[in-house]
């Protein structure tokens, strides 16, 4: 029957992203049995009454209230943190301030978009970057290079935006052709317009206390911003990262520390992660491994920030394959007080971040309060 295989996890084959374009067999997900068809968990598990997440200059207070009005629902015990509502909130006051600065002083804050090679899902995100900025009003350039460009010429136009003064951020599209140092291109973007907060100063200011970059990276901004926003507490909380890559993971880890949770990070060497994961207050699981948290290595109550995009394979969908994150919902959702689903939960988030960073580069650099 169609729907047991959306019904079982273990079941669905994991379809890597990167190596989505690749025809191979498909390694077997992990096994995560779920009693209820992820859709339709989805579906039963999104807030009836949706709260109306408060501004994001006006985090605490206001969010405790707003989260405890998110309906919870009968399949699941966790409240769901929506990304894609709040991610919508933040677009929103994010149009009102860019039209308030061009009324103002004529600026229209610019983002522009390096992408190299043609890999689909990089070309996916690209369009819906360019989407979100049109509809905040945000101009957007967009440079397409062959897959063999060399470093030098990506370079060249990350050179030629630095000096452009219509362009407030700067971003380069990951993963690089592999034969293309990330780190040298990375270098090349000027920190005053890295609105991804890759470049080594960003996150070194990232690290040091006392010190704060000119961006913090936009997926791990997102996840610190849903759980303000849904009132949960992180100060003197115990914290696991799952994860430790420059983009996600490590950011992420010292801003939960930056806020002043304990926090430690689970890694693929680390021995007993499901020990350590089960000490936590706050979970955010970031390793690209579909279904690798279980329910059992949640502890009750605790907040779990799923950024894993898997895709494993679905006939029942139009595109074949569906997303899943890294932590098995089904499960976790039956144990832990609050979980952002996936699809709608980070992802969503994550490019909302983009905006918010675009248009703080272009208030830094006009002066505009
Ligand atoms: N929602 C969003 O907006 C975004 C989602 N993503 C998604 O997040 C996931 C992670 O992305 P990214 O950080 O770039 O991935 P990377 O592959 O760069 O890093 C994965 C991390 O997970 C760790 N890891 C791998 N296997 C295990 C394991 N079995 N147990 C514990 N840790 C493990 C690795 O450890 P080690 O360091 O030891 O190798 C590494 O630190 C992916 O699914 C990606 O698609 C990424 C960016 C944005
Ligand atoms: N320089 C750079 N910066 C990035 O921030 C960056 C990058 N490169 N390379 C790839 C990763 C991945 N990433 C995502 C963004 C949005 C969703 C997103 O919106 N996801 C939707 C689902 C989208 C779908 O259905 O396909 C969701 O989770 O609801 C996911 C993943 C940004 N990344």
């Amino acid at each position: 029957m169609a729907s047991s295989i959306l019904s079982d996890c273990s079941s669905a084959r994991l379809l890597p992203l990167r190596r989505a374009l690749l025809p191979q067999r498909l390694p077997r997900i992990r096994p995560c049995p779920a009693l209820a068809s992820p859709r339709r968990l989805l579906a039963a598990a999104r807030p009836q009454l949706l709260p109306r997440p408060p501004r994001m200059d006006s985090v605490p207070a206001a969010a405790a209230s707003s989260a405890e009005s998110v309906t919870v629902s009968a399949d699941a015990s966790a409240k769901v943190i929506d990304g894609k509502l709040v991610a919508k909130q933040v677009r929103e006051e994010i149009a009102v301030e860019v039209s308030r600065m061009k009324d103002a002083i004529g600026i229209v804050p610019g983002l522009a978009v390096i992408l190299v090679g043609s890999r689909k899902d990089s070309q996916t995100y690209v369009r819906n970057k360019k989407k979100a900025c049109e509809a905040v009003g945000i101009k957007s350039y967009e440079v397409n290079l062959p897959e063999d460009s060399s470093e030098e010429e990506v370079i060249k136009h990350i050179a030629s935006f630095n000096s452009d003064p219509s362009v407030h951020g700067i971003l380069v599209q990951l993963p690089l052709p592999r034969h293309m140092n990330d780190e040298n291109i990375l270098n090349a973007v000027s920190i005053e317009k890295d609105v991804d907060g890759f470049h080594p100063l960003n996150i070194g200011r990232l690290a040091m206390q006392g010190r704060d970059p000119f961006f913090v990276p936009c997926t791990p901004k997102g996840c610190m911003e849903l759980l303000h926003r849904y009132g949960v507490e992180i100060k003197g909380k115990r914290a696991v990262v799952i994860g430790r890559s420059n983009i996600v993971g490590m950011p992420a880890a010292l801003l939960l520390q930056k806020a002043n949770a304990t926090v430690s990070i689970v890694h693929s060497q680390t021995k007993n992660p499901e020990e350590i994961t089960r000490q936590a207050d706050i979970v955010i699981a970031a390793v690209g491994v579909a279904n690798l948290v279980r329910g059992n290595w949640i502890k009750s109550g605790a907040a779990i920030i799923d950024v894993g995009i898997n895709p494993v394979d679905d006939p029942e969908s139009p595109r074949g394959y569906r997303l899943v994150g890294d932590v098995c919902y089904e499960e976790a959702s039956k144990v832990a007080g609050a979980i952002t689903p996936v699809p709608g939960g980070v992802g969503p988030m994550t490019i909302a971040m983009l905006l918010s960073n675009t248009l703080e580069s272009a208030k830094r650099i006009h002066k505009f309060k």
